[in-house]
């Protein structure tokens, strides 16, 4: 039986805006930015792993929309998916509480501005899919 450790993360939107953020530990990806989650406890839906995880690393509330089609393979054992969220009414900005020492919001045309970790990136690209889909429908 597969033992594999689920990691979810969010893509935490905005209007236009996509959530990335840059890890500070451990060593080998501290400085490379990812989509803010962490690792599903046992017993724990993943959407409400996604916001208690926002809520530690963030300080802020969100709203788990959908989940973005696919299954990620990070280190050995792990796997990452991936939920489009969105912040509750009434939520400061995020902050960098933990595990993160910057956030930046950005948009489709700057998505790969940032040094994203090798194994996020096909993650961010689907996503990125999405954003486009979903702008071109409300442009309908
Ligand atoms: N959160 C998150 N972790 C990722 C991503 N990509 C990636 O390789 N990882 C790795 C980093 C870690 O080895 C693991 C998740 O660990 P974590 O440190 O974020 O999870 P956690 O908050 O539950 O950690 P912990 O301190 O409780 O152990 O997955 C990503 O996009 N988001």
């Amino acid at each position: 039986m597969s033992e594999e450790t689920v990691v979810v993360a969010a893509a935490l939107c905005d209007g236009e805006h996509l959530l990335a953020a840059r890890r500070t530990a451990p060593p080998e990806l501290a400085g490379r930015w990812e989509l803010p989650g962490g690792k599903v406890e046992p017993g724990e839906a993943p959407e409400r792993a996604v916001v208690r995880e926002l809520r530690e690393e963030l300080g802020v509330e969100v709203e788990p929309l959908e989940r973005v089609p696919g299954v990620w393979p990070l280190k050995p054992g792990y796997v990452l998916q991936v939920w489009i969220a969105r912040l509750c009414q009434n939520q400061p900005a995020p902050r960098p509480l933990e595990d993160h020492d910057e956030l930046r919001w950005l948009t489709v045309s700057d998505i790969w501005s940032v040094d994203w970790l090798d194994q996020d990136r096909p993650a961010v690209e689907e996503v990125v899919k999405r954003l486009l889909r979903t702008a071109r429908e409300a442009a309908r």
